[in-house]
């Protein structure tokens, strides 16, 4: 933990990675750079005039344009963290979580982790026409689990997702939007992981539900390799997480004790 907190400086260019030798690195993030490539954003698509300005430029396909949405970040997350990621939007922490998962490959550099990574966010691919129960149990055997486990998890994911009575029976398209994303959290909460990352899953979540989310956070962290939080509310990230890292234009400006790291960026957001 103190190490963790001498990584604490605001500087313009990344803080240096300290790395702590009494603690099990369970994600290395070494110099990571993801780029999306965009294709037609060279203005306009389809109508009879862009086409005719195309071919007359001699452009015979849309310009492809590149997003270089995170700079050469570099960190290592610990046996035991809950790191919340925190900047403004479109600073990359979406793209960062997603590369940390395996979903996006990086143009440069590269990330390690010990075990599987599972990123638990609100687009988390649940079916929307059929119902949570059914859900649950596709869910939880996508996640690993054998039928006698997922059976034997089923009543605890329904209990602890707490939808209006008679609702797991609903198809998922009927549920409103902080429903969808408790039964997908409870879902995933049903077992422990190597590396979980969640993206502003809670965010929908009632105040009710978001203090009970904590608590689970807390037990999974104590059985998980490493947790990491995205999400826009502060609070929600300082009272969950032992450690907060500031991504800023895709780099990190900030990695260390939440209350610092929020007050510095709250700070330069001029809150
Ligand atoms: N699929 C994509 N294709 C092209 N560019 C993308 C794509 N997804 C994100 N970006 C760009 O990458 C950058 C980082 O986006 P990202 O979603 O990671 O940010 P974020 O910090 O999670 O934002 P937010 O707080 O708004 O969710 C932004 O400039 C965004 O426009």
């Amino acid at each position: 933990m103190a190490k963790v907190k001498e990584m604490t400086r605001v500087t313009e260019s990344p803080p240096p990675v300290v790395i702590d030798y009494t603690r099990e690195p369970i994600v290395v993030v070494d110099n990571l750079h993801v780029i999306y490539r965009v294709y037609g954003g060279g203005g306009g698509k389809g109508t009879a005039a862009t086409a005719l300005m195309r071919i007359l430029r001699r452009q015979n396909r849309p310009q492809m344009k590149e997003v270089h949405a995170v700079r050469g970040v570099s960190f290592v997350a610990y046996r035991g963290d809950a790191i919340g990621v925190i900047g403004t939007n479109g600073s990359g922490k979406s793209t960062l979580l997603k590369a940390i998962a395996g979903l996006l490959p990086p143009a440069r550099g590269a990330v390690y982790t010990q075990g599987r990574p599972s990123l638990l966010g609100v687009n988390a691919a649940l079916m929307r026409d059929l119902s949570g129960e059914r859900n649950i149990i596709l869910g939880c055997l996508a996640m690993g689990l054998s039928p006698e486990e997922t059976r034997a998890k089923y009543d605890e994911i329904v209990k602890f997702a707490d939808l209006k009575p008679g609702f797991i029976h609903y198809p998922m398209s009927a549920y409103s939007s902080g429903m969808g994303a408790r039964l997908r959290f409870a879902i995933a909460a049903a077992r422990t992981h190597d590396v979980l990352l969640i993206d502003e899953a809670l965010a929908t979540g009632d105040a009710k539900f978001r203090k009970r989310s904590k608590a689970k956070i807390n037990e999974l962290r104590r059985d998980a390799g490493a947790v990491f939080l995205v999400a826009h509310n502060l609070d929600q990230v300082e009272e969950t997480c032992n450690r907060v890292i500031w991504l800023d234009e895709g780099k990190i400006r900030m990695d260390g004790d939440p209350k610092e790291v929020i007050a510095a960026y709250n700070e330069a957001i001029g809150k």
